[in-house]
């Protein structure tokens, strides 16, 4: 089973040098990666400690993209914290 993180803690990770998105209901740790970033280090710190979905399918990351996430992946945001889906978004 995997780990459960409250969105509360990843909120704390929100720095270049900690740094902590979630991307669609799974958290990475991208603190290494931020440095490799082929769109830049300041892109991922702009979301650092938060729900970065949005930001990344807004960009259309390509399926390697995609792939890489599972490098980086430290677990699942918590049932707790994850958004119903709601019609008018
Ligand atoms: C956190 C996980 C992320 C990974 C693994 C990742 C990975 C990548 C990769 C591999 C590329 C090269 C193009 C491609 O293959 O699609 C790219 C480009 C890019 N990424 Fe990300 N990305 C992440 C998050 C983000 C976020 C949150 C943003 C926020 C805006 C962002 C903005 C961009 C931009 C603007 C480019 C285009 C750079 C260019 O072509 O000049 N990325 N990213």
């Amino acid at each position: 089973m995997s780990k459960e993180i409250r969105l509360a803690t990843v909120n704390e990770h929100n720095k270049a040098t900690d740094l902590w998105v979630v991307i669609d209901n799974k958290v990475y740790d991208v603190t290494k990666f931020r440095l490799e970033h082929p769109g830049g280090e300041e892109s991922l710190v702009d979301e650092a400690g938060r729900d970065a979905t949005k930001a990344f399918n807004d960009v259309g990351h390509s399926s390697e993209a995609r792939e890489m996430l599972k490098k980086y992946y430290i677990g699942d945001l918590a049932a707790a914290d994850i958004k119903k889906k709601s019609p008018i978004r």
